[in-house]
C-alpha cells in the first residue's frame, strides 16, 4: 500500500475571493460544501499551486490575488510529504503585471523553481471544466497527457517547452524566408531529439497505464483505452536514434510546406490522445454525457494509482463537484476507490448528504462568502 501525503495546514492571504482564510486537518479527506460562487473551487486552486504549473484553472497569475488586495495573493501549507513534513510557501508579488511568476519557498528557503515541489507530492484533479476533454479541442487532451506524464517525470515539462521554444525559432526563420542550412539543420537536430523523447515519455505513460487496467478489478468505472496519433504513428517501437533520424528528415524535407503553411506541421505537437470506452469498445467522444464523466473518473483513478505504485506515495486528489453526476451506488463505489488509494482527497460539492457515504473517513468544511467553518 502506498505511504499517504497529505496537507495538515493550509493559509491563504487575499487568494481569490479569501481575504485570509485557514484550514486545520487531520490527515482525512476534505469534503468542502457551500453555495453557487461560495469560493470551493477557490479552495482546491489553492491546493492545486502546490504543484508546478498554473494550478487547475491555468489562471493567469495576477487575476489570482483578491481584487482590491494591496499585495499580491499567498498559501502556505504544512505538509507531510514524501520528503518528510515541510512548511510551503507560495504566491505573487503584487504589482508585476501579466509576467508574473510564481515564488515557492520550501520550509523558508527560496527554492529555484517550482518543479521542486514534485519532490514533496503530487496532486491531480478532476474538474467540470475537464467535462468535454473527449469532445474539445485535441491541445487540451494532450496538456492533460503531458500532466499524466509530467507527473511521474518531471524532465518531460523541461523538454516540452525547450521543443516550443525551437520550433517557434524555425518557424520564424522559415516565415522570414531565411533558409540557412545550417542554422535550420542545427534547430532541427535539437527539434528530433526533444519531439522523440517527448513521444516516448508519452507512449511509455500510456504503456504503463494500460498495463495496470488490466488488473484494475471490478469498479462502475468503465476502462479507458487510450493510443496516441498524429505523430509517428505505429513506429514507436524502434530505436529512438531511427526515429530521430526520421524525424530530422521529415523537418528538412518539409521545409517549403511548412513555411507556406507558417507553422511546423510534423512533431509531437500534432499528437492527439484517442480514448475509447473498452467495455463498449466505442470511441468516447461518441459515449453519453455520464458514460464520458464515469470514463473521465477512470482516467483519473488510473492514473492516481499509477502515480502511487511508482512512487510509492498516494497522491493528493482534489475532485471538483465530482458527486453530482452520479448515483447514490456509484457514489459509494467513488469514495470507497478514492479512500483506497491510501491518500488524502479533497471533494466538493452544494450538498453534504451526497458524502454521506464517507462516514468519518473525512472532515467537513462549510464554505459561504470566503469564509470557512466546521
Ligand atoms: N481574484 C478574485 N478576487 C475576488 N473574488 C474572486 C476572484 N476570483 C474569483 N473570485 C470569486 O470567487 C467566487 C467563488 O468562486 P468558486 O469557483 O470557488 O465558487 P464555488 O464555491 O466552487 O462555486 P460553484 O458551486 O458555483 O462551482 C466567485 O464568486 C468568483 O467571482
Amino acid at each position: 500500500m502506498a505511504q499517504k501525503t497529505s496537507l495538515s495546514r493550509l493559509k491563504l492571504t487575499d487568494f481569490r475571493n479569501y481575504a485570509e482564510a485557514a484550514l486545520s486537518l487531520d490527515g482525512r479527506h476534505v469534503v468542502l460544501t457551500g453555495e453557487n460562487g461560495a469560493g470551493k473551487t477557490n479552495l482546491l486552486e489553492a491546493v492545486s499551486f502546490l504543484s508546478p504549473g498554473r494550478g487547475l484553472r491555468r489562471a493567469v497569475l495576477s487575476d489570482v490575488t483578491r481584487v482590491g488586495a494591496a499585495a499580491g495573493f499567498t498559501i502556505f501549507a504544512d505538509v507531510d510529504g514524501m520528503d518528510g513534513e515541510v512548511s510551503i510557501g507560495t504566491g505573487i508579488e503584487p504589482g508585476e503585471g501579466e509576467s508574473v511568476t510564481r515564488k515557492l519557498r520550501i520550509n523558508g528557503t527560496p527554492a529555484r523553481s517550482t518543479e521542486e515541489l514534485t519532490d514533496h507530492l503530487s496532486v491531480l484533479w478532476l474538474t467540470p471544466a475537464m467535462d468535454g476533454l473527449f469532445t474539445g479541442a485535441s491541445s487540451d487532451r494532450r496538456r492533460f497527457l503531458d500532466r499524466l506524464v509530467l507527473s511521474l517525470d518531471p524532465a518531460h515539462g523541461r523538454r516540452a517547452s525547450d521543443f516550443e521554444r525551437a520550433m517557434r525559432s524555425r518557424n520564424r526563420l522559415l516565415s522570414e524566408g531565411r533558409f540557412d542550412p545550417s542554422w535550420l539543420s542545427a534547430i532541427e537536430a535539437q527539434m528530433a531529439g526533444l519531439g522523440i523523447a517527448m513521444a516516448a515519455a508519452r507512449q511509455e505513460m500510456l504503456g504503463l497505464l494500460r498495463a495496470l487496467s488490466g488488473n484494475s478489478g471490478e469498479t462502475p468505472f468503465p476502462t479507458p483505452v487510450l493510443t496516441l496519433e498524429g505523430f509517428m504513428d505505429g513506429a514507436m517501437d524502434r530505436p529512438a536514434a531511427d526515429l530521430e533520424e526520421d524525424y530530422l528528415d521529415m523537418l528538412r524535407n518539409g521545409r517549403g510546406r511548412d513555411a507556406a503553411a507558417g507553422r511546423t506541421l510534423d512533431g509531437p505537437h500534432r499528437t492527439d490522445l484517442l480514448v475509447r470506452h473498452r467495455e463498449k469498445d466505442m470511441e468516447a467522444a461518441r459515449c453519453s454525457t455520464g458514460e464520458q464523466k464515469a470514463l473521465l473518473i477512470g482516467l483519473v483513478l488510473a492514473h492516481a494509482r499509477l502515480t502511487a505504485d511508482m512512487t510509492g506515495y498516494a497522491p493528493i486528489l482534489l475532485l471538483d463537484e465530482i458527486a453530482a453526476h452520479l448515483d447514490e451506488g456509484r457514489r459509494a463505489a467513488l469514495f470507497d476507490l478514492v479512500h483506497g488509494l491510501g491518500g488524502q482527497s479533497f471533494m466538493t460539492g452544494t450538498d453534504r448528504a451526497m458524502f454521506s457515504a464517507l462516514a468519518d473517513r473525512a472532515q467537513f468544511f462549510t464554505v459561504a462568502h470566503g469564509g470557512i467553518s466546521v
